[in-house]
C-alpha cells in the first residue's frame, strides 16, 4: 500500500487524542482520517489539529468512509464490543485498547465474531509487551538460561484514581494488565485468582477497596501476586520479578537515570503511564500499522483480550464473593494457535 493508512480513532479523551497526536506524528505509514466522539466538541477540538479529518458521533458512520482502512479503539470498555462488531460488519482492521471489554461473555461473543470472518482483524493494546525493559525479562525466559519460572511478583501503582473508579475496575482496567503479562511470560493459561483485601489506604475514595493483592495460577503451577494500588499518592510504579528456578530477573525498578547532587543520591518516579509507557505506545501502534499495511495482524489476540477479561470477572468475584475462584475458559479456536 502506497498511500498511509487512513484511520478513524474513536474516543477522543486521554488515549485517543494522544493515539492520534502519535500516529500524526511519531508513526509512519498512517494518517487520522476520522475521529469520533460521543462528545462532539471533545472530537471537534482533536480533529483541528488534524488536516481533512472528518468528524463523527457514531463509530459506525465513521467506517463507512472510504477514508478509513482501519480503526483504532479508545472508547471505554464498556463501548468496544459495539465499534468491534462495527468494523468487523466492514472488515476492517482494529487495534483496540485494553480491556478488550469489562466481561467476559462479551469478549466471547467478540471472538465468535472474528472466529466467524475466518481470519484475525484485531490486535489487543496490552502495550506492555512492547515495552523495552518487559520484552527484554521475556527474551531473557525464552533462553531458558533462568529455567522455568515458578513466581512472578507484581506491583502496580498509580498516583489517584479517576473520580468514575470503582473497585472492581482495579482489577478489569488496572490488574488486566498484570493477567496479560502473567500469560505472555508463563506461556500459560491462568486457572485461579484470589483476591485479599488489606485495609483500604486512607488516600483513596470513601468506598474505594485500594489497595487490593491478587494471586493468580496458572495451568503449569506458577503462582503470581500482583498488589494493585490506585491511590498510592507518590508516582506510578510498575514492577515485575520473575523467580526461576536458577535465578530471578526483575524490571520496571525505574532507574533509568540517577543523579548525585547536593549530598542526595537518587532518580524520580514517572507519574502516569503516558510517561512510562510512550516508547511502548509508539511501538505498539507503529507495529499494527506495518503489519495492517501488509495486511497481517501481530500482537495480543482477541483470544488475550478474552482470557484477561475471564480471569478479571474471576478476580471480581473473589473480591466480592472471597477465597479462591477458578477461572473457566471456553475452548481455544485453532485461529488463535
Ligand atoms: N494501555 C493503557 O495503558 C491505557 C489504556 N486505557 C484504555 O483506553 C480507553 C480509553 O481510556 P481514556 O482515554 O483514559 O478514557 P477517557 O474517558 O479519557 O476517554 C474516553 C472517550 O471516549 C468517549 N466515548 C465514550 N463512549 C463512546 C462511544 N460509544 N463512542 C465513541 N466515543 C465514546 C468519551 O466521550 C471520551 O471522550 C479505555 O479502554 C482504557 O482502559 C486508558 C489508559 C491507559
Ligand atoms: O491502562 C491503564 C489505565 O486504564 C489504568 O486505570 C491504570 O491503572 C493503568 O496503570 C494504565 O496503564
Amino acid at each position: 500500500m502506497a498511500t498511509p493508512l487512513g484511520i478513524a480513532v474513536i474516543g477522543t479523551g486521554r488515549m485517543g487524542a494522544d493515539h492520534v497526536r502519535r500516529i500524526q506524528e511519531v508513526v509512519s505509514g498512517a494518517r487520522v482520517t476520522a475521529v469520533v466522539d460521543i462528545e462532539a466538541e471533545r472530537a471537534k477540538a482533536v480533529a483541528a489539529r488534524v488536516e481533512g479529518c472528518a468528524v463523527h458521533t457514531d463509530p459506525a458512520a465513521a467506517m463507512a468512509s472510504a477514508e478509513v482502512d482501519a480503526v483504532l479503539v479508545a472508547s471505554p470498555g464498556p463501548a468496544h464490543e459495539a465499534a468491534l462488531m462495527a468494523a468487523f460488519a466492514r472488515d476492517l482492521p482494529v487495534l483496540c485498547e485494553k480491556p478488550l471489554t469489562p466481561d467476559a461473555a462479551s469478549a466471547l461473543r467478540l471472538v465468535e465474531a472474528e472466529r466467524a470472518l475466518g481470519r484475525r482483524r484485531v490486535q489487543v493494546g496490552f502495550m506492555r509487551r512492547y515495552d523495552a525493559e518487559y520484552t527484554r525479562l521475556k527474551a531473557l525466559l525464552e533462553t531458558g538460561q533462568l529455567g522455568r519460572p515458578l513466581m512472578l511478583h507484581q506491583r502496580h501503582r498509580n498516583v489517584a484514581s479517576a473520580s468514575f473508579f470503582t473497585s472492581d475496575m482495579l482489577i478489569t482496567d488496572s490488574v488486566a494488565h498484570e493477567v496479560d503479562v502473567t500469560r505472555w511470560l508463563a506461556g500459560d493459561e491462568i486457572t485461579a485468582v484470589t483476591v485479599l483485601r488489606p485495609a483500604s489506604s486512607a488516600g483513596a475514595p470513601e468506598g474505594l477497596i485500594d489497595p487490593q493483592f491478587v494471586v493468580l495460577e496458572t495451568a503449569g503451577g506458577a503462582l503470581a501476586d500482583v498488589e494493585i494500588f490506585v491511590n498510592c499518592g507518590f508516582g506510578y510504579q510498575v514492577q515485575a520479578e520473575a523467580v526461576c528456578e536458577r535465578g530471578t530477573a526483575r524490571v520496571g525498578d525505574g532507574h533509568a537515570m540517577v543523579t548525585a547532587m547536593a549530598g542526595r543520591w537518587g532518580g524520580s518516579i514517572t507519574q502516569d503511564w503516558t510517561e512510562r509507557f510512550a516508547d511502548a505506545y509508539d511501538r505498539e501502534v507503529q507495529a499494527w500499522v506495518d503489519a495492517t499495511r501488509r495486511g497481517e495482524v501481530t500482537g495480543p489476540s482477541i483470544w488475550d483480550g478474552y482470557a484477561a477479561a475471564a480471569v478479571c470477572e474471576a478476580g471480581v468475584r473473589s473480591l466480592h464473593e472471597g477465597g479462591r475462584v477458578e477461572v473457566e475458559l471456553a475452548p481455544r479456536p485453532s485461529l488463535y494457535g
